[in-house]
């Protein structure tokens, strides 16, 4: 299992600065050598300032795709989106041009569209350029929640699906997630949290365990060509 590369900020705005500029690199790398760009991102409260510094990176956002590690499947009007807060803070400005994948289908139960989900997903197509996960302090990322309904079917390093349906025992709402291949064969896999708490979960998670306790755990276990990024300020 290699150490992840550990990046340490003294404030949450240099951290959003520094990680803000090395994705607008390896976005404008993929856009020089390939013609385009693919950016996932995880929802949640971390990631906000980060976005605002991003969306204003000067790329060619319009050859660019983002889209979510997850969602919590509510339309985008539920205050709980996370497409919804992908607009409000990435997908203005200079990035409002980029061509935005997401999840939601007004269906109640996620079931009813994997199908659509996961050829939407495929057709993103080759491995995304940039991954940037949150972690909560169960030890989860993405929608992997700690022994979940569905989890198995996101880590198996096997499956082809690009989708998975997770239910969080602790949560109403059911997730719709990327799997464990569609993340861990990221050209840049980055780790963005911030705060004590999750730096404390970060190195339980780094001590032996079970995955399915901690799932980010899968991801530092990934059979990578590149190191694993960790963002972290107090
Ligand atoms: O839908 C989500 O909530 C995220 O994708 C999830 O994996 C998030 O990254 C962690 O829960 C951390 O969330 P915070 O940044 O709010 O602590």
């Amino acid at each position: 299992m290699a150490e992840p590369a550990f990046h340490r900020y003294e404030t949450r705005e240099a951290l959003a600065e520094a990680l803000a500029a090395g994705v607008a690199a390896v976005l404008a790398g993929a856009i020089a050598t390939e013609g385009e760009a693919r950016l996932a991102v995880s929802g949640g409260s971390t990631p906000k300032l980060f976005f605002e510094k991003l969306s204003g990176a000067e790329i060619d956002w319009h050859e660019v795709t983002v889209t979510l590690v997850d969602e919590r499947w509510v339309p985008e009007e539920n205050a709980r989106s996370n497409a919804a807060m992908l607009r409000r803070h990435l997908l203005t400005g200079r990035a409002a041009a980029a061509h935005f994948v997401p999840f939601y289908e007004p269906s109640d139960m996620p079931e009813e569209v994997l199908d659509t989900l996961n050829d939407r997903f495929h057709r993103i197509g080759r491995n995304f350029d940039a991954v940037i996960l949150g972690m909560g302090n169960d030890g989860h990322t993405a929608s992997w929640f700690p022994h979940a309904p569905g989890l198995a079917g996101c880590l198996d390093p096997n499956t082809d699906d690009a989708v998975a349906i997770v239910h969080p025992l602790d949560q109403d709402e059911a997730r719709v997630t990327l799997t464990f291949p569609m993340i861990a064969d990221a050209r840049f896999l980055a780790i963005h949290i911030e705060g004590e708490e999750k730096l404390k979960t970060l190195e339980a998670a780094r001590a032996a365990g079970a995955v399915e306790a901690m799932p980010v755990r899968a991801v530092f276990g990934a059979a990578r060509p590149g190191p694993l990024d960790v963002f972290w300020a107090p």
